[in-house]
């Protein structure tokens, strides 16, 4: 069959490998030439420049002593080598003259053992300061990608999933990188110089050193690296993807399930299947994997080109005697293996900097990721509707699809409504209906793929975002609480008021928190789940050690129920309204997890608080609401297929509310099946 334009045009740009359980897509380099190389290098400066400059002014005297260090550390070899071979080279010409130098040989050993001292010295600062400088570099990284990402809308996030879980713990050893290898370049260049002096006045010639490079520099050519190249791992072994999720089972969170659900043998059949399916299958990690994969004669022949400085000592010995001296031959071997080594070590920090920058220009281009949501320039309210304590809502054919939605259907599907101000508006509905999209649209939590919101009669793109967020109070099953106190979980509901215990205490009240807080042994000061253990090793409750009752203690934890905690939320949501400038109110399933009196009292307290505020409630439950309901908007399938008052809609006996009320209303019914 032949390939379309496009296939062949893909395929010449990436290319697909499978390794072990994964399948490879690695970018190819679209042009090798020298000029392509210049320009990658020359692209990045801009990168190591802004780094450098960050870390500069971060730790300046530290960073300045550390480059010292470093170039020490890179020279202390060139100079050990170089008071080895003055050592052996006395001694050799003692042993000839028969009359050892007890003086130049001391003074040599002398100047070797404060070489060595001052090594050892160097590498003890070093490793008392390098975490005071880590610390520093990382938590000014980490705060750069903190306050990047809390700046991020939903739909950017979706499209940055990548980026936004970057973490700021690898930039300090990236940035040692770069220090290395401009001190690793200066020892190569120093021991270059050295050997060939070194060779020069053995009277071993250029040859030699070149000899010495040989297995570095064919390394170097032919070295496989999937870091230097952007790819894809994707692991596409089905047996390995089942043994992975089977493995998964085994955490804790799932415990509960599968002691009450009985399927521990399962599992471990299921388990053992997919690991007899898997065999002998390569689970390493495919960039190993890639850097392994080479023919036996290019690896024998590498390690080969490795012994060639041996042939050359044979040939010497062999043809020219009088230019074999042991010490000079001594000298020359470990200067070589010296060489091999920083070269080799070389490469390997070059393409750590190449990662190093790639992952700083990521770091660097959160800053600049533009959020798809874009925000407009007209405050909220206008002027003229200031004193409106409502919001009214106009959806025109509004259409919406989530960015990456794995489904072809829409979330919603040409929409349309208007709702007054001071309205309550129910949304009912069956599940995947559309309902929440509705009101993420509405909070502008996203933008219609098409058609139209409309607040107050302007578009809500046109409004300041910071505005929208002041003017609605949203209580939806999807807020979490926060791992900070109750008292400030509460209290962020408006954040300039958030130590005001007094408002705090009414919003509880209101929210139908107070009365559990209240009997929390550290009330409103509470933290669920303070996670201060970070790990304890080798110690069991049940050792019953007094270290294992210490580390009981610690781990104690509080937890509230389910209904709790969304009685905290809803105490949030009360808060917000003491900011006094919420036009309307989401609640979506906020109360789902209540009791019937919680769920009464809270929508008593919201209509009491909300009086004259625009309200849309999403619910599965028809009780109270729908009846107190100004206009209950039924979708399905994410259109809106009927809209008007309980009674209204009660009056279409075959219509989509009718049915829904239907079936809870017999499940109520004394001649519903089961009742009797
Ligand atoms: N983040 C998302 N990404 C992709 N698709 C989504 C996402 N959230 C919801 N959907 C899809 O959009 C459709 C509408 O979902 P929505 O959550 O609005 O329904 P709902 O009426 O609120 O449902 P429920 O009553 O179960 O809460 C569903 O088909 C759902 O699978």
């Amino acid at each position: 069959m032949k390939k379309d334009g496009k296939d062949a045009q893909t395929e010449e740009l990436i290319e697909e490998m499978r390794l072990g359980v994964w399948r490879v897509l690695i970018a190819r380099e679209t042009s090798a030439g020298l000029g392509a190389r210049w320009r990658k290098i020359t692209s990045m400066t801009p990168t190591i420049k802004r780094f450098f400059i960050d870390v500069v002014y971060l730790a300046p005297g530290l960073l300045s002593l550390m480059f010292l260090s470093t170039l020490w550390s890179s020279f202390d070899d060139v100079l050990l080598l170089h008071l080895s071979s003055r050592i052996l080279s006395i001694i050799e010409i003692g042993l000839k003259e028969g009359r050892p130098d007890a003086v130049a040989i001391m003074n040599a050993v002398m100047a070797r053992m404060l070489v060595v001292a001052i090594s050892a010295t160097v590498e003890w600062w070093r490793n008392q300061t390098t975490p005071i400088f880590e610390r520093r570099v990382t938590h000014h990284f980490s705060y750069l990608i903190f306050s990047s990402n809390l700046g991020t809308d939903l739909p950017t996030v979706h499209d940055n999933d990548a980026d936004a879980s970057l973490g700021a713990g690898p930039v300090c050893d990236h940035f040692m990188s770069l220090i290395r290898v401009v001190a690793m370049g200066i020892e190569v260049i120093t021991l270059l110089t050295y050997i060939f002096r070194l060779a020069l006045s053995t009277r071993h010639g250029p040859v030699f050193v070149l000899l010495c490079l040989t297995k570095p520099l064919i390394s170097f050519l032919f070295r496989r690296s999937l870091w230097e190249r952007p790819h894809v791992v994707q692991a596409v072994e089905p047996h390995y993807i089942r043994l992975q999720a089977l493995r998964q089972l085994g955490d804790t969170q799932y415990r509960q399930d599968v002691i009450s659900g009985n399927i521990g043998d399962y599992i471990v059949q299921e388990y053992e299947k997919a690991r007899d399916g898997l065999g002998d299958t390569d689970m390493g990690w495919a960039g190993q994997q890639y850097e392994k994969k080479q023919s036996v004669q290019s690896a024998v022949m590498v390690e080969l080109l490795g012994d060639l400085t041996m042939l050359y000592y044979a040939a010497v010995s062999v043809f020219n005697p009088a230019k074999f001296s042991l010490t000079s031959i001594a000298m020359l071997q470990h200067s070589e293996s010296i060489l091999r080594r920083t070269f080799t070590n070389g490469i390997y920090e070059v393409g750590e900097l190449r990662r190093g920058i790639n992952f700083m220009k990521r770091i660097y281009g959160l800053a600049n990721i533009t959020n798809v949501i874009k925000d407009g320039d007209l405050p909220y309210p206008s002027t003229d509707q200031s004193e409106v304590a409502g919001m009214s809502i106009d959806l025109r054919n509004v259409s919406f699809s989530y960015p990456g939605g794995k489904s072809n259907a829409k979330a919603l599907d040409n929409v349309t409504f208007s709702i007054k101000s001071g309205q309550l508006v129910v949304l009912v509905g069956s599940n995947g209906s559309g309902k929440s999209t509705l009101v993420k649209l509405l909070a502008r939590l996203y933008d219609a793929s098409s058609g139209q919101v409309l607040m107050d009669g302007q578009d809500i793109q046109r409004y300041k975002i910071a505005d929208l967020r002041r003017a609605t109070a949203s209580l939806t099953q999807d807020h979490h609480l926060y791992p900070l106190s109750l008292s400030e979980n509460i209290g962020l509901g408006n954040p300039a008021q958030v130590s005001d215990t007094s408002t705090i205490l009414d919003a509880a009240k209101k929210g139908g928190a107070e009365g559990f807080v209240s009997k929390l042994k550290q009330g409103f000061s509470t933290i669920l789940d303070p996670q201060t253990v970070q790990y304890s090793v080798m110690v069991q409750a049940s050792d019953k050690t007094p270290l294992s009752k210490e580390v009981e203690k610690l781990e104690r934890t509080t937890d509230i129920s389910g209904g709790e905690r969304q009685r905290v939320v809803a105490s949030r949501t009360f808060m917000r309204f003491t900011s006094g400038t919420v036009k309307l109110v989401i609640a979506d399933e906020g109360s789902s997890a209540l009791d019937p009196e919680g769920e009464w009292e809270l929508f008593n307290n919201l209509r009491e608080e909300s009086q004259g505020k625009t309200m849309v409630f999403v619910t599965h439950r028809f009780g109270h609401l729908t009846k107190f309901a100004d206009v209950i908007l039924c979708m399905k399938d994410g259109r809106l297929v009927e809209s008007g008052t309980h009674d209204d809609l009660m009056k279409i006996p075959d219509g989509e509310y009718f049915k829904l009320y239907d079936i809870q209303a017999k499940a109520f019914d004394s001649e519903s099946p089961g009742t009797s």
